[in-house]
């Protein structure tokens, strides 16, 4: 990791990549992964008094890492810092702190590949400002403000907690529920550039208890191959191209796939015949194949039987990252993966992953 380019941060924040879905858990299931996103964040103490008019000074903002050249840097337009704000403002901080500084930002997490950059992002935000406003939000609290913002749980939840984890959102009574689906533009607003402008609306505060979750148990021999082809996609646009409903025969046959795989990959030692199945998807991975070439072919070429070691394979979150579930002969795999998309044209890059612990925040 690069040493950023400042005095000592007063504390640093520190959230995980997630993989949502794992083949049949489309929006339901998220592991952590051994990517990083860290916010390094310096207070100096004697800028601690607001002026008397008018909005203090945003802190500076700076960057390393993956996304760095393509990333805002200034606050108001940050996905972290105006989550973080967002946050602050909920709680009766109309600003970001005068003794915030500065911000620096290093990011292991590739941009919309697939590994839960926006999730780490929101995540990091919400950390960022309970940090900030001494705010003491519980996890479940701090899901319900990322959850206003990244509407799917599966990965915000993995990035918080760590581990392979279940959600589901809770229904809502018909005012929370419409207090849960404010637009994101009301969430995250336009902020005037003007420093004595006014922010307008308050902020909507999300209702209580919007998601849940379980921790899964996961075989310590199971690492996470990611092969990570060269181009983004966004979650939005793998989200545009699914249906609206589907038949009983694919839920079923995704159900009874979930409900296997959630205990499998926790069994010592795991079975490769049973997960390999269950990793089968028939709700979004089908309908993505169009924007991602080489899927259906990694998905399937790859087995247990031609690549010993391998326990599953499946679209990592919305892709176009591929996800190799697997106890041995990472490289072997990989390389397999790498030639199949260069078929397809496509160049990839591969790391061999570790699940990882949930998002902290440490002070120095
Ligand atoms: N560290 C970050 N700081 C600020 N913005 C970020 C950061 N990480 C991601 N983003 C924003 O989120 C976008 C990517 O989000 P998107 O949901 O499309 O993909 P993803 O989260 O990487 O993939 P997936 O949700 O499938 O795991 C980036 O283009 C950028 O706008
Ligand atoms: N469950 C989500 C994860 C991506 O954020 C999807 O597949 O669209």
């Amino acid at each position: 990791m690069s040493t950023p380019n400042v005095t000592t941060p007063s504390f640093i924040v520190r959230v995980p990549a997630t993989s949502a879905n794992i083949g049949p858990g489309f929006d339901v299931v998220g592991l952590s992964l051994s990517l990083h996103l860290t916010l390094h964040v310096t207070l100096d103490a004697e800028k601690s008094s607001s002026p008397t008019s008018g909005r203090p000074p945003p802190p500076v903002l700076t960057y390393s890492g993956e996304g760095a050249s393509e990333v805002p840097l200034d606050p108001y337009k940050n996905l972290t810092t105006r989550v973080a704000l967002y946050v602050l403002r909920c709680h009766d901080h109309p600003f970001f702190p005068p003794s915030l500084t500065h911000i620096h930002v290093d990011n292991e997490i590739p941009f919309g590949r697939g590994l839960g950059s926006s999730g780490a992002a929101v995540i990091a935000g919400v950390l960022l400002a309970d940090a900030l406003g001494s705010l003491r939000l519980s996890h479940e609290r701090m899901l319900d403000f990322a959850l206003m913002v990244e509407r799917h749980p599966d990965n915000v939840t993995a990035a918080l907690v760590g581990g392979f984890v279940g959600s589901y959102l809770r229904e809502l009574d018909p005012v929370a529920t419409e207090a849960a689906q404010v637009p994101l533009s009301e969430v995250l607003p336009e902020y005037p550039p003007d420093a004595g402008a006014d922010w307008g609306l308050s902020p909507p505060v999300p209702p209580n208890g919007i998601g849940h979750y379980v921790r899964f148990n996961w075989s310590d021999s199971i690492k996470a191959v990611a092969i990570i082809p060269r181009f983004e996609l966004s979650t939005a646009k793998a989200r545009e191209v699914l249906p609206e409903s589907y038949t009983r025969k694919d839920l079923v046959f995704n159900m009874q796939r979930l409900a296997v795989l959630t205990t499998a990959l926790g069994q010592s030692p795991p079975d490769p015949e049973l997960i390999y199945e269950a990793m089968k998807d028939r709700v979004h991975q089908p309908y993505r194949k169009l924007l991602i070439p080489g899927l259906p072919a990694v998905t399937s070429l790859l087995t247990p039987s031609s690549h010993p070691g391998l326990l599953g394979i499946c679209l990592s979150g919305a892709g176009p990252t591929i996800l190799a579930l697997a106890t041995h002969n990472f490289e072997k795999i990989a390389e397999a993966a790498r030639d199949i998309f260069r078929t397809e044209g496509i160049e990839v890059d591969w790391k061999v992953l570790e699940i990882a612990e949930g998002s902290k925040v440490v002070y120095s």
